[in-house]
């Protein structure tokens, strides 16, 4: 049954280390001059001289089959970076992350993307990655070519394409196969209008398959439409875990 589990994780990004003077009285500056709350408060020294971005901090929280999270907060709360540790592309550095399921990620337009193949051969190295048959492999093709809608740009490099085609066929991709979770960053619901409602269209049928959703969000109505449960992150911490609307009540009037 898939499920993920955060069981208070850190995330720590070092910036500088304290080698330069300057650096580090600038930086030591910043620090007491900083108002509690404000955003850059999560900068922090530690015992080893080291500046670090202390940029997620104690957060814990499960998901079961058929929940839809939606991540909301301010820039630079932590969104992106809590996706991306649900993706495993960063260590926690306390504390730990379980998901058990296929996974597919709408987290950056590349997806792994080989830019120098085609958008057709990009597709059978996918097939190739996820073990399908000659016949699965058709049919993916097929899905994909039909949804991404890129007429003679499917058999010339991704190199070639406008950030929106690329987008096209990632999102085609990442949700031809119908992952158990889905970890997506809002920007991929940026296409023009045909595009979107396609594409909603898509991610609606793959979320009713009892699937997880997490996604990241300034758009409240996405939240309402799509989310069973919200998490509003602050300064890297949780400030709010509900329904959608109660969350979305205090963040908006916040
Ligand atoms: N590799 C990194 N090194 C240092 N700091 C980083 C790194 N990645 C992110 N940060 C910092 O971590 C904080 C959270 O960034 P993140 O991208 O997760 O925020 P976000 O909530 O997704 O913001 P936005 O809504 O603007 O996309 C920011 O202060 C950012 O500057």
């Amino acid at each position: 049954m898939p499920s993920i589990v955060v069981d208070q994780l850190r995330i720590d990004f070092p910036l500088y280390h304290g080698q330069s003077r300057s650096l580090k009285r600038h930086v030591g500056d910043r620090l007491s001059s900083l108002r509690p709350g404000s955003p850059a408060a999560h900068l922090v020294q530690d015992g080893r001289e080291r500046t670090i971005v202390s940029v997620l901090q104690d957060i814990s929280f499960s998901l079961a089959p058929g929940e839809r999270l939606g991540l909301i907060g301010r820039n630079g709360a932590g969104k992106t970076t809590l996706l991306r540790s649900l993706a495993g592309i960063y260590e926690p550095v306390h504390g730990r992350v379980r998901l058990e399921g296929s996974i597919g990620t709408l987290l950056d337009s590349s997806l792994g993307m080989n830019v120098e193949l085609t958008g057709r051969e990009n597709i059978r190295l996918f097939a190739l990655h996820g073990g399908l048959s000659k016949q699965q492999t058709a049919q993916l093709d097929q899905d994909v070519e039909a949804f991404a809608d890129l007429g003679s740009y499917m058999d010339m490099p991704v190199k070639a394409y406008s950030s929106g085609m690329t987008v096209r066929l990632a999102f085609g991709l990442a949700t031809a196969m119908t992952p158990q979770i889905l970890l997506m960053d809002e920007w991929f619901l940026a296409g023009d209008g045909a595009f979107m409602n396609k594409a909603r269209e898509r991610l609606e049928a793959m979320v009713q398959h009892a699937d997880i959703l997490v996604i990241s969000t300034h758009q409240p109505d996405i939240m309402r439409k799509w989310c069973t449960r919200v998490i509003w992150l602050e300064n890297g911490k949780i400030r709010m875990d509900g329904p959608p609307d109660e969350v979305l009540e205090v963040y908006l009037t916040a």
